[in-house]
């Protein structure tokens, strides 16, 4: 398959990487000092070092060139980039004078709830094809989530993913043609619950950077994860998505990985606002988008708006917006009234 790649952060890379030596990959970034770089390099020094590219590997700034020739694309920006680049591709398929429309298959690999509109990586999606001139058409795509540190998969270790979309001929067909080397995709239909989990989880990851930061314990750790749990769950179903989603790999697998990992940039976060550090040094510091971040808020807003019960989050996004400290925090969240499990 012919698979191009929108987005040369950390996880567009290690996917690159992975997936080039049985598919014909173009790797795609909007900065060409970058893709100079990278072609000169053969690596991503800045975003994904000692991981050298397939030779087979392609690297362009071009992104007619990259879009128009792929069977697949995979949009691997931050959810702050997802919406400008679907625009990219629609003015591009409207523009285009080429014989060969640009494809509608493609996967996005963002997690996290937009800002300020708060809504799911697929709800951009249908918010910018609706407006599209060919929306009558029916597009496939889907999202390509699950415990994934983009150094492993990089580094050729085993990893399984989740392939989800509503339309499960796609899912299966498009999983099957990944699946391969050390990647495990499964196929899965809750579209909504594999997002809530990406999503939430990150905002977990937080959570338990800053309860390990503040050197709290094992114990402390294993409950935040449950009752995080409980919260990603309770969130995802008032939202459609089914129960059981939660304990596979984009629920609980994505949760444990990045509450315990320490590749993990959302994690990473908390444990520095442990340390006292500020959010906006913190950061550039990473200069790796930290989605649980822009999340925490939008999932507080939507939980409150909704009526359910997220304290976790809550703690996490008042932490993020200044409104308390880490020390705080821990005391509100271990203040609140005893009840049933
Ligand atoms: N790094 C990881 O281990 C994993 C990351 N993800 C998710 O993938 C998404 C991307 O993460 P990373 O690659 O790690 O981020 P990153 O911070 O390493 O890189 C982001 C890249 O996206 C580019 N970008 C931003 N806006 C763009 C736009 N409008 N058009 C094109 N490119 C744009 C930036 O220039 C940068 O190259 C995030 O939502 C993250 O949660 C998912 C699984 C694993
Ligand atoms: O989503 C990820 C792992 O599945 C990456 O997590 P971070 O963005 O916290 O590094």
């Amino acid at each position: 398959m012919q698979i191009a790649i929108l987005g040369a952060g950390a996880w567009g890379t290690a996917l690159a990487i992975a997936l080039a030596p049985r598919h014909h990959v173009c790797l795609w970034a909007r900065d060409k000092a970058q893709v100079t770089v990278m072609n000169t390099r053969r690596e991503n020094p800045l975003y994904l070092a000692d991981c050298p590219f397939p030779e087979a590997l392609q690297v362009t700034s071009d992104f007619t060139t990259a879009v128009t020739s792929a069977d697949l694309l995979i949009l691997a920006a931050p959810l702050a980039g997802l919406r400008p680049l679907l625009e990219q591709l629609r003015q591009l398929s409207q523009l285009s004078t080429s014989a060969t429309p640009a494809p509608r298959r493609f996967l996005w690999v963002c997690k996290g709830l937009e800002a300020m509109t708060g809504k799911l990586p697929h709800q951009v999606v249908t918010d910018v094809l609706d407006h599209a001139a060919d929306a009558t058409a029916t597009p496939s795509w889907g999202a390509l989530t699950g415990p994934s540190f983009a150094f492993e998969v990089a580094q050729g270790l085993p990893t399984a993913l989740t392939l989800a979309t509503t339309d499960i001929t796609f899912a299966t067909d498009i999983a099957h043609a990944l699946h391969g080397g050390n990647l495990r995709i499964y196929a899965n239909d809750d579209l909504i619950g594999a997002e809530v989990g990406g999503a939430v989880k990150n905002v977990m990851a937080i959570a338990a950077g800053v309860s390990d930061g503040l050197g709290l314990g094992h114990n402390a750790r294993a409950a935040l994860l449950t009752r995080g749990l409980v919260e990603i769950t309770r969130f995802g179903m008032a939202l459609g998505a089914r129960r059981e989603t939660f304990t596979g790999l984009t629920g609980l697998g994505d949760l444990i990985l990045t509450c315990t990992g320490d590749l993990s940039r959302n994690r990473r976060v908390g444990l520095l606002l442990a340390e006292g550090q500020n959010l906006t040094a913190i950061q550039h510091t990473l200069g790796h988008v930290a989605e649980g971040v822009f999340t925490a808020r939008e999932v507080a807003q939507r939980a409150a708006a909704m009526g359910i019960d997220m304290p976790i989050t809550a703690a996490v996004a008042g932490l993020l917006d200044g409104r308390t400290t880490p020390r705080e925090t821990v005391h509100q969240l271990m203040a609140r009234d005893a009840r049933t499990e």
